[in-house]
């Protein structure tokens, strides 16, 4: 079984009154010492936040007053990267200019150590406002100062090894809307514009061409060749020939092929850029509520060595599509509302599917989806790496989604852990029954909106 470990607990809602002031650890072990016996303080402390000038100003100054107990340690690039076959890890941006001018608040904090910290602001029937504290462990947890250059370090560097071992490599950048994952693979926006030298696609290749000039790599005959395709509602276009559409196969022997996909020969990390620009430039991209220029696509971008035209190793760079949560688009129009229901069945397909490869499952469902029948190779073999980067947006209006986004890993995860916390079993089955009733919801939408309305009152059957 492979190692992969993350999982969420909740701090007691009043654990933030009794670390105020005191600097303390926010290790898990801490976390679970009884604190109840403080409740009539904490209450009391409440009064005196009260201000209604700024909205949620109560639950700022809570977060605030629960950051300066903790202890931060914060990755840096001079630590130790463990090698994994899964790899788990989080990243939080910044609060952009629309959060700001919204005085939307940062509820998202990143200690170190792989840990995450919601701040998620309840209310109780008496109108108490509090907050569930929620922590996220994960392999790595990058917090909103860290670049693209450190991400790429702890996550997609250590699988460019396993493609010229004969291996497959694969890196997911997955998350909400606007949460990031595009700056991320892609590279840094200013603006519209964005860096592409400055994206984990870019950063690779140039691993990839560095790793090619060695001497035990040299005498090998490989040949690097880049691919970059687009899955949009189920069906698959080549960004690099003009979008051309492109069918999905599958041979006798289970082997999948994208008929027609152009594989460019490439000679220099530059090139590879030259075409991550032209691939992105045609990428299908549309506008949700938390990203004017949201991609609606899953973008793969491949780099494959081949060891006399044979395929030698195959690294995959998944810029996922963002996820939106029925309820967010329940006003979108037609276009939006069939994109939104296919992309969340796409990502419920790779959720399986790497839960099944973590448990060393002999049944991949990959057939699940267009994405996770192109990226089969991925889940099989013995030499497949895989990393997970969650990104997520820190504001309290994102909270919903955050949850969302952390739950996704966890369920994928939890069940590999050597030690597993009881409550854990809890909290998957309340997160199943939540993602159950968001695709009830989710398909609901899409069929009231497409279903011509007589249809829906058509009583005949009665
Ligand atoms: N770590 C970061 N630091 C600074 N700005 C960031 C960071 N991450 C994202 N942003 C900014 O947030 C905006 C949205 O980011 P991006 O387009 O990458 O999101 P996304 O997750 O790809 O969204 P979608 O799924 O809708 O395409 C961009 O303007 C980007 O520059």
């Amino acid at each position: 079984m492979r190692r992969p470990a993350i999982f969420c607990e909740h701090l007691h809602p009043i654990r933030y009154f009794t670390l105020s002031g005191r600097r303390r650890s926010v290790l898990p072990q801490d976390m679970s010492k009884p604190v109840n016996k403080r409740l009539s303080h904490a209450v009391k402390s409440l009064d005196m936040f009260e201000d209604t000038n700024r909205p949620n100003k109560q639950f700022y100054q809570m977060i605030e007053e629960f950051r300066e107990t903790l202890e931060v340690l914060p990755l840096s690039l001079s630590d130790m990267v463990e090698a994994r076959s899964i790899c788990v890890c989080v990243r939080k941006r910044p609060l952009n200019s629309k959060e700001v001018t919204k005085n939307d608040i940062d509820v998202v904090s990143i200690p170190g150590n792989g840990t995450l910290l919601l701040h998620e602001p309840k209310q109780k029937v008496d109108l108490t406002k509090y907050l569930d504290n929620q922590v996220f462990h994960f392999d790595y947890s990058f917090d909103e100062s860290s670049t693209n250059d450190l991400v790429y370090r702890f996550t997609a560097k250590p699988l460019v090894q396993t493609i010229f071992d004969g291996g497959v490599a694969t890196c997911f950048a997955y998350g909400q809307t606007g949460s990031g994952k595009t700056h991320t693979m892609g590279g840094d926006f200013s603006g519209k514009s964005q860096n592409n030298a400055k994206g984990i696609y870019a950063m690779a290749a140039q691993d990839v061409f560095a790793l090619l000039k060695q001497r035990r790599y040299s005498g090998l005959d490989l040949c690097p060749y880049v691919t970059f395709f687009e899955i949009y509602n189920s069906k698959v276009f080549d960004l690099l020939n003009k979008k051309a559409k492109l069918r999905v196969l599958e041979d006798e022997k289970q082997q999948v092929q994208v008929v027609g996909l152009q594989e460019m020969y490439v000679s220099c990390a530059e090139d590879v850029i030259k075409m991550i620009e032209m691939g992105s430039a045609c990428r299908t991209s549309g506008q949700t509520s938390a990203n004017a220029n949201s991609s609606r696509s899953h973008a793969v971008l491949q780099v494959i060595l081949r060891r006399r035209n044979q395929v030698h190793g195959k690294f995959s760079l998944v810029d996922l599509a963002g996820n939106e949560r029925g309820i967010d688009v329940r006003s979108s129009d037609r276009q939006t509302l069939v994109e939104t229901a296919e992309i969340n069945r796409s990502l419920l397909a790779l959720k399986e599917c790497i839960r099944s490869l973590g448990m060393d499952s002999h049944h991949i469902p990959f057939r699940m989806s267009k994405l996770t029948q192109v990226l089969r190779d991925s889940f099989i073999g013995e030499n497949s790496r895989t990393c997970m980067i969650a990104m997520v947006s820190p504001g309290m209006s994102s909270c919903d989604s955050t949850v969302n986004t952390l739950r996704y890993h966890v369920i994928n995860f939890w069940s590999l852990q050597d030690s597993i916390v009881p409550m854990t079993d809890v909290y998957e089955a309340i997160s199943q029954v939540s993602e159950l009733e968001e695709r009830v919801h989710e398909e609901l939408t899409v069929y009231l909106y497409l279903c011509p309305k007589d249809s829906l009152f058509d009583t005949s059957w009665t």
